[in-house]
C-alpha cells in the first residue's frame, strides 16, 4: 500500500528540514519508490555535497518557492523553536490539496493552522531516530480536515520509517513524545551506563562498553522477535536467588528503581513538550 501512494502522487512532497529525522525519512521514502523528482528539500544549512548527491538523485535541493508545483505532502522536519521564522513563508505552497505533516515535538495543530490556515490539512506526528534503519515508531494524531486519504498518505509517509499509530486525542502526543519520540535515547543510556559500571566493577572499559552495548541491542532484538510479554522475557533470565535478583533488588525498588525514576523522566519530557507547544 505504501509503495503504491508514494509511486503515484500528483505533485511534489516537500520536506522542510533534512537533518537527522528529515534526511532518514527521505531515504525511506525513495527507497519505497517515491520518484526522486517528486522530492523538495528546503535546508539552508544542507551540507554542499549531501546537497550534489541530492541534486545527481534528481531530487530538488532548495528550488525556488516559486518554481515548486503544488506539493502533495509539506513535511516539517525543522526544530521547534526553528519553526516560527521557517513556517510562515511556506504558507503560499500549502493549498486545497496540501497536507501538511509535522514531525516538530511540541508544536501543536492549533500552532501550524494558525500559520497555514484554518482550512489546511494537517497531522501532527512525531517519529523517532530508528527510522535510520527502517525501525521507526511514529505517533500521529490528525487534524479536523484531514481525508481519509490523506491519512493513508501520512501512514505512507510514515510507514517507510517503521511501524505508524493513530491517536484521537492530541492531548496525548507530549506523553507519547516523551515514550517513544525521546525513548531511544533511554536505551541508548542505558548501554552507556551498564559499560560505566562494568568499568567501576573492574571490567577494561573497552569491553565492558563492548558487552554492555551487544547486549542491549541483543536483548533488543530478541524483545523484539519474542512474542513474550518483557516482563516475562526479565523473568527468564532471573534465577531465584542468583546475580540477577540480586541487581534487580536495586533496580526495582519501589522508591529509587528504575520504576519511578522513568515516571519521573518521562515526566520532564512531557513537560518540555508542552513547553515547546507554541
Ligand atoms: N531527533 C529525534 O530523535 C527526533 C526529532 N524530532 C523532531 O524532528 C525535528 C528535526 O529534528 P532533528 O532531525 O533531530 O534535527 P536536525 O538538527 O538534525 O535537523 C534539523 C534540520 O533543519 C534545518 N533547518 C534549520 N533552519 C531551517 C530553515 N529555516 N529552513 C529549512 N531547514 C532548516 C537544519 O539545517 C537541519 O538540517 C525537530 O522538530 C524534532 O523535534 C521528532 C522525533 C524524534
Ligand atoms: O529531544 C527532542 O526534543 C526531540 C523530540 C523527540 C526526540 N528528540
Amino acid at each position: 500500500m505504501s509503495e503504491s501512494v508514494l509511486k503515484s502522487l500528483s505533485g511534489p512532497v516537500v520536506l522542510l528540514g533534512a537533518g537527522k529525522m528529515g534526511g532518514a525519512m527521505l531515504e525511506g521514502w525513495l527507497k519505497l519508490g517515491l520518484p526522486a523528482d517528486k522530492a523538495v528539500v528546503l535546508d539552508p544549512n544542507i551540507p554542499a555535497e549531501a546537497a550534489a548527491a541530492l541534486a545527481a538523485r534528481g531530487v530538488a535541493v532548495n528550488p525556488a518557492l516559486a518554481d515548486i508545483p503544488a506539493p502533495c505532502v509539506l513535511l516539517l522536519a525543522v526544530k521547534p523553536q526553528v519553526a516560527p521564522d521557517a513556517l510562515p513563508q511556506l504558507s503560499p505552497l500549502v493549498g486545497p490539496g496540501t497536507l501538511v505533516v509535522s514531525i516538530m515535538a511540541g508544536r501543536t495543530l492549533a500552532f501550524m493552522s494558525g500559520i497555514f490556515g484554518a482550512g489546511a490539512a494537517i497531522v501532527r506526528s512525531i517519529p523517532n531516530t530508528p527510522a535510520a534503519i527502517g525501525r521507526g515508531v511514529s505517533v500521529c494524531v490528525p487534524g479536523p480536515n484531514v481525508s481519509s486519504a490523506q491519512r493513508d498518505l501520512a501512514t505512507a509517509l510514515l510507514g517507510a520509517i517503521g511501524i505508524v499509530e493513530w491517536i484521537g486525542d492530541e492531548g496525548l502526543m507530549d506523553a507519547a513524545t516523551a515514550v517513544s519520540g525521546s525513548g531511544p535515547a533511554y536505551a541508548f543510556l542505558l548501554a552507556e551506563v551498564m559499560a560505566e559500571a562494568g568499568a567501576a566493577a573492574g571490567l577494561p572499559p573497552e569491553l565492558a562498553a563492548r558487552i554492555a552495548r551487544a547486549t542491549v541491542a541483543g536483548a533488543g532484538a530478541l524483545l523484539d522477535q519474542s512474542d513474550l510479554p518483557a516482563a516475562t522475557l526479565r523473568q527468564n533470565v532471573t534465577s531465584p536467588g542468583g546475580t540477577t535478583a540480586a541487581a534487580l533488588g536495586v533496580l526495582m525498588n519501589e522508591t529509587a528503581g528504575f520504576g519511578p525514576l522513568m515516571v519521573e523522566a518521562v515526566a520532564a519530557a512531557t513537560r518540555r513538550g508542552k513547553e515547546l507547544a507554541g
